[in-house]
């Protein structure tokens, strides 16, 4: 289980440019389900994400994972937690150019210090998939927008990680791969993983795999439905 308790971030705090993105957020998100995150852009909804996946830390509030408080960590746990953990979809999806498709998908992987076959078996299951078997050799720079977008979710899924969070990850793709990544979301689910998504996209937040969705409003959770 995953909890935030009162959970508030202010983004460049006491500067003139100050932003309130979180307000005394309070929620528990069950594991080895499927969430979603809506509401309208500037919500809050990616800030409660990093700060979930350890990437940035709340100005106040408390978060624990499976019991054990993570929002005071020093830096290397929480970076150490982050690989192991987590997997990330960034909305810019953030691969390196200059690499091939599949050295992006097997680079969260190289601080671990696995056997690189098994990354790289594992990296290019999830590019069949993922419908990208036949780029793995390409560099990234070649693909379309969506290519990348599941390029990315590849990466994501390298190192099996138990929490999946996906910014937007559909907002590209055409009706069939959305089915696929649903299809991806529901195996993932049945593994017991728990991912954590947002979207707008109504095709997701009515998609069979989903078991709560949270509705976000000016830094605030509004609603939660499951
Ligand atoms: N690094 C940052 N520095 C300053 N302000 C930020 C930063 N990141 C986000 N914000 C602000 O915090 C608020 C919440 O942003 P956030 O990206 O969490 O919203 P969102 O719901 O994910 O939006 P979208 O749907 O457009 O992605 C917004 O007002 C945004 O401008």
């Amino acid at each position: 289980m995953i909890t935030l308790s009162d959970v508030s971030k202010i983004y460049n705090e006491g500067r003139p440019n100050a932003v309130t993105a979180l307000h005394a957020v309070t929620l528990t998100i069950a594991r080895g389900g499927v969430t979603v995150f809506m509401g309208p852009s500037g919500s809050g909804k990616t800030t409660l994400l990093s700060l979930v996946g350890c990437m940035a830390r709340p100005s106040t509030g408390r978060i624990t994972l499976d019991g054990a408080p993570v929002s005071g960590l020093p830096e290397r746990f929480l970076t150490d937690l982050r690989r192991r953990h987590f997997g990330f979809v960034f909305q810019r999806f953030n691969l390196i150019r200059g690499l091939t498709v599949l050295d992006n998908v097997m680079l969260p992987a190289a601080p671990l210090g696995e056997d690189p076959r098994a990354v790289q078996a594992r990296a290019l299951a999830r590019l069949e998939a993922l419908g990208l078997g036949p780029k793995a050799l390409m560099p990234v720079e070649v693909l379309s927008g969506g290519e990348t977008q599941r390029a990315a979710i590849a990466r994501a899924l390298v190192n099996d990680a138990p929490v999946l969070i996906a910014d937007e990850p559909t907002a590209n793709l055409d009706t069939a791969l959305t089915h696929r990544f649903l299809d991806i979301v529901a195996a993932l689910r049945d593994q017991g993983k728990t991912v954590l998504l947002t979207s707008h996209d109504p095709r997701i937040i009515a998609a069979a795999p989903v078991s709560a969705v949270v509705e976000m409003r000016d830094g605030q959770v509004v609603e939660v439905r499951s």
